[in-house]
């Protein structure tokens, strides 16, 4: 049973025209209106003190395209007539707030709806101001910021503008180019005392800058790239595998999706971003490196957002006899993806509530690459990702 507390919980979205974001403000508005349940939403019926209810959840935020969410939506291919009909009818009043976009960081995808800034200062001056209206307009008590725009290409690390707040904010006025649009979102945010989410593989409140940022103003930050589909069955199975002691000689993953995921993908650059994030799983459960571990993803346009994932694991068991196992994973993108980051906003506020800043570990469950505070190696283990989600929950 879902119940309103009264507080209202403002969701603001980079990317609030994608399929992501508009299935999961169809899905809400439908829980609102009664015609959806509460499959697929992890923290559902947990019962957390000062956790805003999914009916307390109020949505806006930016996209490049600046078509209303029901037109977005219709093109994406998630949502049915029968969902539009059914309650999310919501998404017809709403028009994504213009957006921040570098050609120079995601490739493939482009739009008309810009914010127009003389710098990056500028920019981020505009990402602050819609969130104080966005608070004001539909007087809100709090507010959340979740990236969900398309996967950027990888910064360069060692640029010393991303490794101080002081270097990083002389960069904001010089519109320094090692600044990308997800980090201008996410220090607008985390600078206005914004709780911020990346669900992309883009670089964002995770480069040093932003993180001294966060600690400094005690904001509550998490990331990195949602772990929706192949990434968290391999969560779940290696250390299975772990534990019945078969050696993993090999992980080959292969996976299909046509949605503008996918297209944003098909750029080499921002796919690297992506095989940063999903490449990294395996050898910290496991204890040792898996040198075959081969992970790639192809644009398929027929699939749209129908993602299909196969695995083929080749492990040795006793007597060095070797076995595979094939999972093969028919997912839907959005529909994995939507309430993890409900679930995800609902947690980064109540963490503000609770006056816990910086990152916020306890979320390492939904994330491919989960952002770590002390600078110790993240926790991969599905099991054990729970088990520290639910800790911090006070829940069993
Ligand atoms: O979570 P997962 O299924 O391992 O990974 C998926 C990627 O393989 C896919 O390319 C992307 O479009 C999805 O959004 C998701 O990140």
């Amino acid at each position: 049973m879902s119940m309103q507390t009264g507080r209202r919980v403002g969701v603001a979205f980079v990317g609030m025209g994608g399929a992501v974001a508009t299935t999961a403000i169809a899905g809400i508005e439908m829980i609102k209106s009664g015609s959806n349940r509460l499959d697929g939403l992890p923290l559902a019926g947990v019962p957390v003190a000062g956790m805003a209810d999914y009916k307390d959840l109020v949505f806006g935020g930016w996209d490049l395209n600046g078509d209303d969410l029901a037109s977005a939506a219709s093109g994406h291919g998630v949502l049915t007539k029968q969902d539009i009909e059914n309650g999310a009818q919501v998404l017809k009043g709403i028009t994504p707030w213009p957006a921040v976009g570098s050609a120079k960081f995601c490739k493939n995808i482009d739009g008309q709806n810009r914010i127009v800034a003389k710098d990056h200062r500028e920019a981020v001056s505009v990402i602050a101001n819609d969130l104080r209206r966005f608070r004001q307009e539909s007087n809100l008590d709090d507010v959340v910021v979740v990236n969900l725009a398309s996967t950027e290409r990888w910064p360069d690390l060692s640029d010393p503008t991303l490794n101080s707040t002081a270097a990083f904010e002389k960069g904001l006025d010089s519109s320094d180019e090692a600044i990308s649009p997800a980090m201008l979102y996410a220090y607008a945010a985390i600078k206005s005392g914004i709780p911020y989410a990346n669900f992309t593989p883009s670089v964002a409140a995770d480069v040093p800058a932003l993180l001294e940022l966060a600690k400094e103003m005690n904001v509550p930050v998490a990331g990195k790239d949602g772990k929706t589909g192949q990434t968290m069955m391999k969560t779940v199975l290696a250390p299975a595998f772990k534990a019945r002691a078969l050696h993993v000689d090999g992980w080959f993953s292969t996976n299909i999706l046509g949605n503008r995921d996918g297209l944003a993908l098909n750029d080499p650059n921002s796919l690297q971003s992506k095989l940063n994030t999903k490449g990294t799983v395996l050898d910290s459960i496991l204890g040792y490196p898996v040198e075959d571990h081969l992970v790639h993803i192809h644009y398929y346009r027929p699939r749209g957002d129908d993602k299909e994932a196969w695995d083929n694991i080749d492990v040795t068991g006793f007597m060095g006899q070797r076995m595979q196992i094939k999972v093969n994973f028919l997912c839907k993108d959005s529909i994995l993806a939507a309430p993890l980051v409900i679930e995800i906003a609902r947690v980064l506020d109540l963490a503000k509530k609770r006056g816990d800043g910086g990152v916020q570990e306890q979320l390492s469950t939904f994330f491919k690459a989960p952002m770590v505070k002390n600078g110790h190696g993240p926790e991969h283990a599905f099991g054990k990702q729970e088990k520290m989600l639910r800790d911090w929950l006070g829940v069993n």
